[in-house]
């Protein structure tokens, strides 16, 4: 299922209520800050009717000893400590609980992103989750923890203060209304504008980014290249587009700023004109024109920032909705109902493929595997060796189950004796070393990285499968030795070593099966004598495991078991290397053509 296009056409403010499992924790502190708004907005609002106090008691009783003001200033002073107050506590509190949820909901996508089989990121880049992490999260965050809180305390106020203008002017009422009516409508369709035009901005500064992410990864090929300048010519090409872009946007929301203003200040003016005119002729107190004029800013001021705010809750709500089509999204493999845990299995794990036919979910036309039958003992190291494309590996992610049978496939795969889904799949993946041909080094220490199957070994056994897979000297002569940090922001590693360091790793995990991809990429003979000995080791373990090896050497070849030669994703031959080349079929070409028949062995000098 393809995810929604993340420019939140579409959102509803309702979309919103998606994060409230989120919001639930914390609800003591919402509370909190609830109060703590309702707290500033009374002060807020008691200043016009304290103004209005002091202008008709205070300054109208002209010739009088100021003396009697000394109170009520200090009333008004505390009034405004209250508001400074409570207004810091709400500002941390909101800020507090944005943060919070934010953090609290990027993790909760993270970890359940993280549980989704390769099917899922074969139509979902990673780009684009990442994107969701970090942009989405951060707009939702924005809102909780600024714009809703400042929403909240214009609507307050907003509301206060026309109920204070409906008792104290209901007259003006109409007057209020008709004018607000005459700035916000004009408003909310320039925002509308500026909206569409932020959005057009930030997928310009994304696809700027999508140019620099792209080339700074191949940074060495684009140097190669001499392509430096014409690089720096597309990045530049991709920025200028999104200051267009910007700028355009900047320009509407000035002239936005500019309306407003003067639309206010006209409405203002003549309120003051009007209530002038009323106090010259009697009908109104001065003070009394002065709290008016102050609610009917306070009106007016609220009603632009909801304006303003409802645009943002708009955007948040579209990036609530896709962090929870993420989050809603279902691992499509999981544990089968009533599933158990593996039981150890210190012989190594009996392994069937029953009459197995499959086709990979992105090619329903193209079988992968047809109707392979293969009984492996616990125990027994079996080498799968055959042309690019029979489907070695493919049998190797039905194992793990990284993909399960479709509608369109047939046959089971058996482990122990029992169909895969029996097992729970965390012990299933427990029970399972794997080598792959790539060996991925993540950017940590040489130490973390052989434990990452098994975090918890002591460095005593982090060094004894080292060297077993011969690759504790080498290991050693790196600048801070097992603590060196590898990968992306450290020491970069030989293809040899890289895949030494990966059969360590599995050699650490010690698992009961072994799935080893052996690597086909060229090595240097030294290299590959070292490899060939690490493999040795892994290869080593017929009668405590079972390994399962995707074999392109003779070395490799000789010592399993058996031999079973794949082809167009059926299994073709099988037997041992001599039987093989004696009945002259594909193994016999393939060992001719490869480096099968002609790579001696020997083991390289400690
Ligand atoms: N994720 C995938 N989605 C769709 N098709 C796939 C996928 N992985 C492999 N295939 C296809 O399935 C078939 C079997 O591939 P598989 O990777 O099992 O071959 P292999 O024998 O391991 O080859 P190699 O030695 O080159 O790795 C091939 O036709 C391949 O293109």
């Amino acid at each position: 299922m393809p995810l929604a296009p993340s420019d939140g056409r579409t959102a509803r403010p309702v979309a919103l209520s998606g994060l409230r499992p989120f919001l639930r924790p914390y609800r003591p502190q919402i509370a909190l800050a609830l109060l703590f708004l309702l707290l500033a907005a009374a002060a807020t609002l008691s200043f016009p009717w304290a103004l209005r106090v002091l202008i008709d008691q205070g300054l109208a009783r002209a010739g009088q000893d100021p003396a009697h003001l000394h109170g009520p200033f200090l009333g008004l002073f505390g009034v405004a400590t209250a508001l400074g107050v409570f207004s810091a506590l709400r500002f941390h509190l909101m800020s507090w609980l944005g943060e919070r949820i934010t953090a609290d909901v990027r993790n909760a996508v993270y970890g359940h992103v993280l549980r989704q089989s390769p099917a899922f990121f074969e139509h979902t880049a990673t780009g684009e989750v990442l994107s969701r992490l970090t942009n989405d999260t951060t707009l939702v965050q924005t809102v909780l923890g600024s714009s809703l809180s400042m929403g909240l305390r214009n609507l307050v106020m907003g509301v206060g203060a026309l109920a204070m203008l409906v008792w104290t002017q209901p007259y003006l009422m109409l007057t209020v209304a008709v004018a607000i009516a005459g700035i916000v409508l004009p408003s909310v369709w320039i925002g509308r504008r500026v909206r569409r035009l932020s959005r057009d901005s930030q997928d310009r500064v994304a696809d700027a980014s999508a140019v620099a992410a792209e080339v700074l990864n191949h940074v060495a090929t684009v140097q190669g290249h001499t392509a430096e300048p014409r690089e720096s010519a597309r990045f530049a090409a991709a920025t200028e587009h999104a200051f267009r872009t910007a700028t355009r946007r900047s320009a509407v929301r000035a002239a936005m700023v500019a309306f407003v203003i003067v639309a206010n200040a006209a409405f203002l003016l003549w309120g003051l004109f009007r209530g002038a005119s009323a106090v010259i002729a009697g009908d109104m107190s001065a003070g009394e024109l002065g709290q008016t004029v102050v609610y009917v800013m306070l009106v007016a001021a609220s009603v632009a920032v909801l304006a303003e705010v409802y645009g943002d809750v708009l955007r948040a709500a579209g990036a609530t909705e896709r962090l929870m089509e993420l989050l809603h999204t279902p691992p499509s493999i999981v544990d089968a109902a009533g599933a158990q845990p593996l039981p150890a299995s210190p012989q190594g794990l009996a392994v069937r493929f029953e009459d197995l036919s499959f086709h990979y979910p992105s090619r329903p036309g193209q079988p992968a595997l047809r109707s392979v039958s293969l009984d492996i003992r616990a125990g027994e190291t079996v080498a799968l060796v055959g042309p690019s494309g029979a489907g070695k590996s493919t049998l190797f992610q039905l194992l793990m189950r990284f993909y399960e049978l479709g509608p369109g496939d047939s046959g089971q795969i058996l482990v122990q004796g029992r169909p895969v889904q029996h097992w729970t799949l965390q012990s299933l993946r427990e029970h399972i070393a794997t080598v792959p041909q790539d060996a991925v080094v993540f950017s940590t220490t040489a130490r973390d990285n052989i434990r990452y199957g098994r975090p918890q070994a002591t460095t005593a056994e982090v060094e004894r499968a080292a060297e077993a897979a011969w690759a504790h000297d080498f290991l050693l002569a790196l600048p801070q030795g097992y603590d060196s940090p590898l990968g992306e922001h450290g020491v970069r590693l030989s293809g040899g070593q890289r895949q030494r360091l990966a059969i360590a790793r599995a050699l650490l995990k010690d698992a009961p099966l072994l799935l080893l991809d052996e690597a086909t990429s060229a090595l240097d003979a030294e290299s590959e004598r070292m490899v060939q000995a690490a493999l040795d080791a892994a290869l080593s373990g017929q009668g405590q495991r079972t390994t399962l090896v995707i074999a392109h050497r003779l070395a490799t070849v000789q010592r399993a078991d058996r031999i079973v030669v794949m082809d167009q994703g059926r299994i073709v031959e099988q037997g041992r290397h001599a039987e093989l080349l004696a009945q002259g079929g594909l193994y016999a070409r393939l060992a001719s053509l490869q480096n099968l028949g002609a790579s001696e062995h020997r083991a390289p000098d400690r």
